[in-house]
């Protein structure tokens, strides 16, 4: 059969990008196929870089609320979204360019449409005002991403119930804001309106908020959060929430609470986005959970056909997609990769941000027994009285010989930064002896390292004597 293509690549998400680069680079003929008018996908438009440049602007807000002895701020009634992500155009434009460049450099051919699968090796493009045409590909990768969930009970009209695709759209910032979810999106967007000012309550049905990680972790992001005047609802199933007909949303729980607020953030999970796909012309189907199910070379149940990024499931991050998406190429052009390391880092950047690697407390108690924990309070470490940083920790999580690493769980400014040294320590298989026996720059938050090795190497000893 003959191809027009070596490679297509569907989706120019962090996952589509990298897929397609690594081909170029590899000598291949690659198309990359992008329904939407601009590069980057759910990652660059509508997600991690959106709201992390407003998450920029809300630190500058706390900050500067932080002392009033240098300037009595307070934000304007009726603020307006736009102020609140000025940067966000230069943002995009940079990155939408360093794309761009990127992709033609490699000789890469971009596509403007929406593919749908005629079989396993032709795709048709539909497009905006010229005829649908087809293109064949020896190999094909699925990086399609995800959009948010919207459960049946909640009315998401864009307007006063949003959803993480639209929460940057709303004209002003509310007064208050309901936040159903209690994940990743949730914590995030939560935390940044509150520092904002805006009063928000956060809701889910699980006891606490990202209940993945290291529940110290997440008691100081509660406490964090509440200090600065959110609530935290946690043990509470929201069944409805609409608009009340007035200028608000009405909010119920099944045990009967009633929250009235301003707007309301839907973020209750995300949905592998595979519409108009239709993969069953290509011999596929979706698992039970809606997903691309790939096996450990990211290959799907099609020999010439991989999928990477959110369509494949968790852990649904810009980081690990990138990563997917190369060795999607690299295995399908037969460059063989193995599996993803399993060190990979969580970063939350709410306000605290939270970030681990390796185990947590609870998982390495349940694998290992009777585990060394060494903490570091940020309060106790220089850099963070200088910073005046108050729910700061890092937890270093080791074997019970006190010396091999298990994980690392930190909150606190500069979290999703910090972790990268534990995860290094990590991937090196060093003993935690290597943060007492190296010397840090001074004054860091990375002396929390430092700080709790020594913790950790007291216990040591004192079990030793035992
Ligand atoms: C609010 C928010 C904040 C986030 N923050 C972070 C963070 O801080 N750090 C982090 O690591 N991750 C973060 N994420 C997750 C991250 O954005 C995703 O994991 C990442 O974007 C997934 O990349 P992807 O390439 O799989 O898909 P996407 O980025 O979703 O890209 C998929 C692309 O495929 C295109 N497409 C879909 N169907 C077709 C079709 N039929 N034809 C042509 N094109 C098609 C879409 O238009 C889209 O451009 C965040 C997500 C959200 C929503
Ligand atoms: N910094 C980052 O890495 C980052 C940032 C944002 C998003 N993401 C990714 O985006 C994905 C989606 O995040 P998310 O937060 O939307 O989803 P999620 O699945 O992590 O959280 C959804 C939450 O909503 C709750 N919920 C749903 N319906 C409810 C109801 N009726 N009542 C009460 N609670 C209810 C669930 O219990 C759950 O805790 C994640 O997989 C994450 O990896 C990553």
């Amino acid at each position: 059969m003959s191809y027009d293509f070596d490679l297509v690549v569907i989706g120019s998400g962090p996952a589509g990008q990298k897929a397609a680069v690594q081909g170029a680079k590899a000598g291949k003929k690659v198309a990359i196929v992008e329904r939407d008018k601009v590069l980057g996908g759910a990652c660059v438009h509508r997600g991690t870089i959106p709201s992390k440049t407003l998450r920029e602007n809300a630190l500058r807000v706390k900050n500067m609320r932080a002392n009033a002895a240098l300037a009595n701020f307070q934000l304007a009634e009726d603020t307006e979204m736009v102020t609140l992500i000025n940067r966000l155009d230069q943002v995009l434009l940079a990155h939408d360019q360093y794309m761009r460049k990127q992709i033609d450099r490699n000789n890469i051919t971009r596509i403007h449409g929406r593919a749908k699968f005629i079989d396993s090796h032709t795709l048709e493009i539909a497009r905006v005002r010229d005829a649908d045409y087809c293109i064949k590909a020896q190999n094909i990768i699925i990086a399609t991403g995800s959009f948010p969930r919207k459960p049946d009970n909640i009315a998401v009209d864009h307007e006063y119930i949003f959803d993480s695709d639209s929460v940057l759209s709303m004209l002003y910032l509310p007064r208050s804001l309901t936040v159903l979810g209690g994940g990743v999106i949730a914590s995030e967007y939560a935390s940044i309106f509150q520092a904002l000012g805006v009063k928000v309550t956060m809701i889910d049905k699980y006891p606490r908020p990202l209940g993945f990680l290291d529940q110290d972790l997440t008691d100081k992001f509660v406490h964090a959060f509440e200090s600065m005047g959110g609530t935290w609802l946690g043990e509470h199933n929201v069944v409805s929430a609409e608009f009340d007909g007035l200028a608000g949303v009405i909010t119920r729980c099944d045990n009967g609470l009633e929250i009235k607020s301003e707007k309301l953030l839907c973020a209750a999970g995300r949905i592998a986005n595979v519409k108009d796909l239709a993969i069953e012309n290509a011999g596929l189907s979706l698992s039970d959970r809606g997903l691309i199910p790939v096996d450990n070379n990211l290959r799907t149940s099609v020999a010439n056909i991989f999928a990477a990024g959110d369509v494949i499931g968790p852990p649904s991050l810009a980081s690990t997609s990138m990563e997917q998406g190369r060795r999607a190429t690299c295995n399908a052009i037969g460059i063989i990769m193995g599996r993803i390391a399993s060190t990979i880092p969580s970063g939350i950047y709410a306000i605290p941000e939270l970030s681990a690697v390796g185990l947590t407390e609870q998982q390495a108690r349940d694998k290992h027994g009777e585990v060394i924990v060494g903490k570091a309070n940020f309060e106790e470490i220089a850099r963070g009285q200088i910073s005046d940083i108050q729910d700061g920790m890092l937890k270093l999580i080791c074997a019970p010989d006190g010396k091999e690493l298990l994980g690392v769980s930190i909150v606190g400014e500069g979290a999703t930064e910090l972790i990268h040294i534990g995860q290094m320590a990590l991937l090196s298989q060093s003993p935690v002896d290597i943060f007492v026996e190296s010397i840090f720059n001074f004054p860091t938050l990375a002396e929390a390292y430092r700080v709790a090795a020594l913790s950790v190497i007291g216990q040591r000893e004192q079990r030793g004597k035992g």
